[in-house]
C-alpha cells in the first residue's frame, strides 16, 4: 500500500489516540460447558447452563461484546487457516489481484474497501460459508434480479480452500451453540433463531493489517457496527481491535486472548430483540512497526429474511423500534458503499428505526416531569 494516500485519513475526531486503554471488564465467558461432558453427569449439566445463559445475557446487554474460551473449535484448523492466509497475503500483488473482487464478483482479494468513504489501511480476502450463495443483484428495491455468489480461490496456496471449507464448519456450530445461548438469555424457545440460517449469507474475512506509516491518522477498519446477527472474530497477538465502550463512550482496546474467540452482537440482534441487546461500534487500531491478522466470520440469516422485532418481545408498552427491512438488500447495499467511495451515508438500521433517538429522550423527559 506504500505510502500514506489522502484516501485513508480519518477526519480529526476519528483518529486514535496516542494512548491505549484496555477493555479492563470485558467478559470472558467458558463455553466448557457445551463442549466437553460434564463430570457429575447431565442433570448438573442443566441447572448450570442457567448461569451460561445469564452470563451471556448481560455480556450482551453491557458490552456487546465478550470473549469465549473452551469453545470447541480446534487450535489447529485455526491455525491452519492462519498459516495459508500468512502465505497468500505474502504474494506478490499482482498474483493476489488475478481473484481481485469487482462490482459483481464479489469474492476475493480486495485492497481498496473504504468503511464509511474512508480507505482502511488493510488487504482482506472474502469467501461465503455456502457456496452458492444467494442474494440480490442490486441494493435497488425494485430489483428483484438474484445472484449466486461462487467462492474464488487462489492457486497459491493450493491448501488455503480445504483449511478454510474445515473451518467454517467449525465456525457455524459455535455459531448456533451462541445463538442458542442468546435466544434463552432473552427468554425464547432455544432455536427461536435457526429457521433464519437456513439459506445463510454467511461470509468469512481473512484480515491482513500490513504495519503502516502513519498510525495516528489511519485506521485498519474505521469505526462501524456490524450488519449481521453475529460475529465470531479471531485476532492475532497483535491487538489492536477497539471497541467503543457502552457505559461511557471511550475507545477500548480488546487485549488478545490466546485461543479465544471474541463475539458481537450484530445489527440484527439489537432489532430482533427490539434494543434489549446492542449492536456496538468498533474499529481496529494499526501501528507502524507489525502487521497483523485476525479472521472474522458474520453469521448471517437468509436474503429473504425480513429483519423486525420479535413478536415475542415487544407489547403495547414496548412497542417495535422498527420497520421491517429486507436483510439481501441492505447487504448489497453494504457492499457497493464498502467496494467504492460514494458520496452518500451508507445505510444503517437506524434509517429503519421508528421512533427517532429524539423522540425516545423527548419521552423520557416528559414522563420525569409528568
Ligand atoms: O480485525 C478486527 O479485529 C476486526 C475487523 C472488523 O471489525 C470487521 O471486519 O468487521
Ligand atoms: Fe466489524
Amino acid at each position: 500500500m506504500g505510502a500514506l494516500d489522502q484516501a485513508f485519513i480519518q477526519a480529526q475526531e476519528h483518529r486514535p489516540k496516542g494512548t491505549t486503554t484496555y477493555a479492563q471488564g470485558i467478559p470472558l465467558i467458558d463455553l466448557s460447558l457445551l463442549t466437553s461432558p460434564h463430570p457429575d453427569g447431565d442433570d448438573q449439566k442443566t441447572t448450570s447452563i442457567d448461569g451460561l445463559v445469564s452470563e451471556i445475557g448481560n455480556a450482551c446487554k453491557n458490552w456487546g461484546f465478550f470473549q469465549v474460551v473452551n469453545h470447541g473449535v480446534a487450535l489447529e484448523k485455526r491455525q491452519r487457516v492462519e498459516d495459508s492466509a500468512r502465505r497468500f497475503f505474502g504474494l506478490p500483488l499482482e498474483e493476489k489481484r488475478k481473484i481481485r473482487r469487482t462490482e459483481k464478483q464479489v469474492l476475493g482479494y480486495f485492497d481498496t474497501e473504504h468503511t464509511k468513504n474512508v480507505r482502511d489501511w488493510k488487504e482482506v480476502f472474502d469467501f461465503v460459508a455456502k457456496d452458492p450463495n444467494i442474494i440480490p443483484a442490486s441494493p435497488d428495491p425494485d430489483d428483484k434480479e438474484l445472484i449466486e455468489l461462487h467462492n474464488v480461490w487462489p492457486q497459491y496456496p493450493p491448501e488455503l480452500k480445504d483449511a478454510c471449507e474445515e473451518y467454517v464448519k467449525e465456525m457455524e456450530k459455535l455459531a448456533y451453540k451462541l445463538l442458542e445461548l442468546i435466544a434463552l438469555s432473552l427468554g425464547l424457545p432455544t432455536n427461536r433463531f435457526h429457521n433464519f440460517f437456513r439459506e445463510q449469507t454467511t461470509f468469512v474475512r481473512l484480515n491482513h493489517y500490513p504495519p503502516c506509516p502513519a498510525p495516528d491518522l489511519a485506521l485498519g477498519v474505521g469505526r462501524h457496527k456490524d450488519g449481521g446477527a453475529l460475529t465470531i472474530l479471531f485476532q492475532d497477538d497483535v491487538g489492536g481491535l477497539q471497541v467503543k465502550r457502552k457505559s461511557d463512550g471511550e475507545w477500548v482496546t480488546v487485549k488478545p486472548t490466546p485461543d479465544a474467540y471474541i463475539i458481537n452482537v450484530g445489527d440484527i440482534i439489537q432489532v430482533w430483540s427490539n434494543e434489549a441487546y446492542e449492536s456496538v461500534e468498533h474499529r481496529v487500531m494499526v501501528n507502524s512497526e507489525k502487521e497483523r491478522y485476525s479472521i472474522p466470520y458474520f453469521f448471517n440469516p437468509a436474503h429473504y429474511t425480513m429483519v423486525e422485532p420479535l413478536e415475542e418481545l415487544t407489547n403495547e408498552k414496548s412497542p417495535p423500534k422498527y420497520k421491517a427491512y429486507n436483510w439481501g438488500k441492505f447487504l448489497s447495499n453494504r457492499k457497493l458503499s464498502n467496494f467504492k467511495k460514494l458520496n452518500v451515508e451508507n445505510i444503517q438500521i437506524s434509517h429503519f428505526r421508528i421512533i427517532s433517538e429524539l423522540a425516545d429522550k423527548l419521552d423520557g423527559a416528559l414522563s420525569v416531569t409528568n
